[in-house]
């Protein structure tokens, strides 16, 4: 049977690293400790260390639970002790004899104590011939134990001489017990301590002490010492037995072990040394060295599973594939297309048409999402129109969307944001209905827009596919409805269902900070109900649900699954795209949310850190780099989270964006500040500059830009970063030259005369000298002439004399190519 390392090193009693390398002497394929081995490979192993065994053979003493195995060790070495005692005592003083026997040892040492501090008269007992051996003991055995304050001046006195004779005496016969058994180490490093200790706390008992000591001479000396030996399985009585399963998590060091399991940490640190595994008390240990040092000592290993509060993605996950009690819930529906086809006009149409009953006519709420009815059925519309947002939330995790509605203008036609919006939605993996739009209008020719369509695979029922389409006008409302059917009934295909019974989970569609009411939120509720008063942890911040608004500014105490709601109560703005979860308490939701904060800042500095191998050349460059600093500000989180992330996206070589800063809110005067310091463009969206620091920006010269179209805030930025690169030079080749005549001429070197074939050949030009197809030589020309005279040019067709700089070896028949290096606009 294969058989491990480490078991077989127990076995021979010889250390695992030992054995590995006798095991790799031998070629055998083995790499540490928990390789494994055949018994032919055993048993030649067996051979090399001298220990012949059958190696099928059950496992010896290794296998053996150690709880089992280590007692009868320490009996052996008890008795080692003893009996090493024994021999020393006997020589030197053969009375002792008696007080070998551990137990007896002991009895006599706490009898005697208890005598001693009954009565507190330790020095006379010392004095006294009788009590000494007892007494003797007692300051080896019990005093350690019982300190009793009575009787510590005496008893420390006596055990402080006693046992620094001892030491000095019996230093080899412990030395060489100890190495057999763990306690007699144990006792003698305990032993020095105490009467340290206690050496310096009774300084008048000690001295009294070591004068009557003195006064007795050797023999009390030896009685000590003798009293020292069997005094050593003491620390046996610290020892408590080791649980049946030893629960430990991965990571955990020595220390954190010996603690579990109650036992000496240099104990298990050699333990592990001879296992093959060198460690110090504090190093992490890994799950299989955890399993085999709990299999050494004959227990069971557990991994504890821990709770990670922090990990509110499991949570969410779990909260949202709950199967329990599932009821329909409304479709998320987000709106994308092109700029200008009408996005922004059908929101408008939905939110001011199909509102609650109820409630027409209540002012609507930007809150970034709403709900619209139609006969009894509800529908969400994330008010956030265009992909890049979209994609923003999805790329922070938050997938809310159900189904998109691709609005395409039916007089313009599939444009590239219609596109780029078909891509974001495939990418989601939501459904697409398409909207054409701008029916009413004279030029619109819808069938246009289906064919163009067809060719990105959304393929109109009538011509056999799948896609719902309809033609609809958005100013005037035209077919809206039946667009909200189609919506629904996509809905009901999707079979959209959700637990309104359990806690609340869901994404952040929009936060900002408000002056008085502190970080405000819109959530939409994706599982669950959400009650005011839930503990909630936010992405990196908690907090309790103080109140809740809906799209209709109406004050609610709960909300469905499905449900957009504007919450205050948060201690922080969270990002737009975050999860939400609802906690037992808000106990645990701040410890969630505060240690969730934590990692957030760790990793982020850890990105800013790190560099892996596969972006190191870049990272390289990177240091050549030259780059645009940018503040974003912008009226909602959901901008911010578009714009940056599409100018990170930005890709003209060699530049870079950097975004320094970026905010909900106007332009403040700290923006200004901080872009004069770091030289940075403020790019302002939906946002102006406060009057200070408008006037900031005028005296330091910080540029500001405002835009309320996402794409020409990017336009701008790529045309900055364009303009930062360095010009991009490419060759072009401008003529050649045959060579025809060479001429000698000694201070002036080989003169070349030949004939321009084609293009010009220029005084700077640089050149080649090509012979049979191969570049001979590659340089500048050091003079070029027309008959006498020096000349600026030759073209093509006529004869010229020309000398290539620090070259004469030119030979008739080669070729003289000219070229120059030319500039090339940055695309
Ligand atoms: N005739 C007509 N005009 C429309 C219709 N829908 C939108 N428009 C007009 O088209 C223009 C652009 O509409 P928006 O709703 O702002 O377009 P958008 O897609 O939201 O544009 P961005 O927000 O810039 O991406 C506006 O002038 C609208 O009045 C429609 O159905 N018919």
């Amino acid at each position: 049977m294969a058989k491990r390392i480490y078991e077989l090193a127990k076995e021979l009693d010889v250390s695992s690293k030992d054995l590995v390398t006798a095991a790799e002497d031998k070629g055998f394929d083995v790499k540490n400790h928990m390789s494994t081995i055949g018994d032919n490979e055993e048993r030649q192993l067996r051979d090399r260390f001298g220990k012949k065994g059958d190696a099928s053979a059950p496992k010896p003493a290794a296998a053996k639970p150690a709880t089992e195995n280590k007692p009868a060790q320490n009996n052996q070495n008890r008795s080692n002790n003893n009996g090493n005692a024994q021999r020393s005592n006997n020589g030197q003083n053969g009375q002792n004899r008696p007080n070998n026997g551990n137990s007896q040892n002991h009895t006599n040492s706490n009898n005697q104590n208890r005598s001693n501090n009954g009565n507190g008269q330790n020095r006379n007992s010392n004095q006294s011939g009788q009590s000494r051996p007892s007494n003797n003991g007692a300051a080896n055995g019990q005093n350690r134990s019982n300190n009793n304050n009575q009787s510590r001046p005496a008893n420390t006195s006596s055990t402080s001489s006693q046992n620094r004779s001892s030491n000095s005496s019996t230093t080899t016969t412990s030395t060489s017990q100890n190495g057999s058994g763990r306690f007699g180490g144990a006792l003698n490093n305990n032993a020095p301590k105490r009467n340290n200790n206690n050496g310096g706390r009774g300084g008048y008992g000690s001295q009294g002490n070591n004068g009557q000591h003195n006064r007795h001479g050797k023999k009390g000396k030896r009685q000590n010492q003798r009293n020292n030996t069997p005094a050593k399985p003491m620390p046996q009585r610290k020892e408590q037995p080791l649980p049946e399963v030893l629960v430990y998590s991965i990571g955990m060091n020595v220390q954190d072990i010996a603690k579990l399991i109650h036992r000496d940490t240099a104990e298990i640190i050699k333990k592990l040394f001879m296992l093959g595994v060198m460690v110090n008390q504090n190093q992490s240990l890994d799950a299989e060295t955890i399993e085999i040092l709990a299999a050494d000592y004959g227990m069971e290993a557990e991994e504890k599973i821990e709770v990670d509060v922090a990990d509110t993605d499991k949570f969410f996950e779990e909260a949202q594939n709950s199967s329990e009690n599932q009821a329909p819930r409304p479709p998320v529906v987000t709106i994308m297309g092109h700029v200008d086809h009408g996005k922004t006009t059908l929101l408008d149409y939905l939110r001011n048409s199909h509102v609650t009953e109820g409630e027409a006519g209540g002012i609507t709420q930007h809150i970034g999402a709403y709900q619209v009815k139609l006969q009894d059925r509800v529908i969400t519309f994330l008010d956030t129109p265009g992909h890049a947002a979209f994609t923003a939330m999805r790329a922070r995790g938050a997938d809310v969307t159900d189904i998109t509605i691709l609005v395409v203008a039916a007089d313009d036609g599939v444009m590239p944001q219609t596109i780029e919006a078909i891509n974001h939605a495939k990418a989601a993996g939501t459904p697409i209905i398409v909207a054409v739009n701008k029916i009413d209008k004279p030029g619109a020719n819808p069938e246009n827009v289906m064919n163009q369509l067809m060719q990105y695979e959304l393929v109109p029922e009538e011509f056999g596919g799948d896609t719902i389409f309809v033609k609809i006008s958005a100013k005037f409302g035209q077919n809206v409805d039946e667009l909200l059917e189609m919506i629904l009934l996509q809905a009901d295909m999707l079979e959209l269902t959700a637990n309104p019974d359990q806690k609340a989970a869901g994404s952040v569609i929009e936060a900002r900070l408000d002056k008085g009411r502190g970080p405000i939120a819109t959530l939409l509720v994706q599982q669950g109900t959400l009650k005011v008063g839930d503990p909630i942890v936010v992405g990196n911040t908690y907090g309790r649900v103080r109140t809740m608004t809906n799209d209709r500014g109406r004050r609610i105490k709960e909300a469905l699954p499905s449900t957009p709601v504007e919450i205050t109560g948060l201690n922080d703005v969270p990002d737009s795209g975050d999860r939400f979860i609802v906690m037992e308490d808000e106990k645990t939701a701040r410890a969630a949310g505060e240690e969730r904060a934590k990692r957030a800042l760790l990793a982020n500095r850890h990105r800013n850190n790190v560099v892996s191998v596969t972006d190191l050349f870049s990272q390289m460059a990177d240091k050549e780099l030259k780059s645009v600093p940018v503040i974003i500000k912008a009226d909602v989180q959901g901008s911010v989270e578009a714009l940056a992330g599409s100018f990170r996206k930005i890709d003209v070589d060699g530049v870079k964006v950097d975004i320094v800063h970026t905010a909900v809110g106007a332009i403040n005067e700290s923006d200004v500040t901080l872009a004069e310091a770091s030289g940075a463009i403020i790019i302002g969206f939906n946002v102006r500059p406060t009057p200070q620091a408008r006037q900031q920006a005028d005296s330091d010269e910080v540029d500001i830009r405002l835009h309320n179209v996402i794409y020409n805030a990017i336009d701008e930025i790529e045309a900055a970063m364009k303009g930062q690169l360095e010009p991009e030079f490419v060759e072009k080749i401008i003529g050649n030259v045959e060579v025809r005549d060479l001429f000698k001429v000694s201070k002036v070197g080989t003169i070349v005369g030949g004939m321009v074939t084609d293009g010009v050949v220029k005084r700077e030009s640089s050149i080649r000298l090509i012979r049979d197809g191969v570049v001979i030589y590659e340089g500048k020309l050091a003079s070029l002439k027309r008959f006498k005279d020096d000349v600026k040019e030759v073209k093509k067709g006529y004869d010229m004399g020309l000398t290539i700089e620090n070259y004469n070896d030119e030979k008739i028949g080669d070729v003289i190519e000219a070229y120059e290096m030319v500039e090339v606009p940055v695309k």
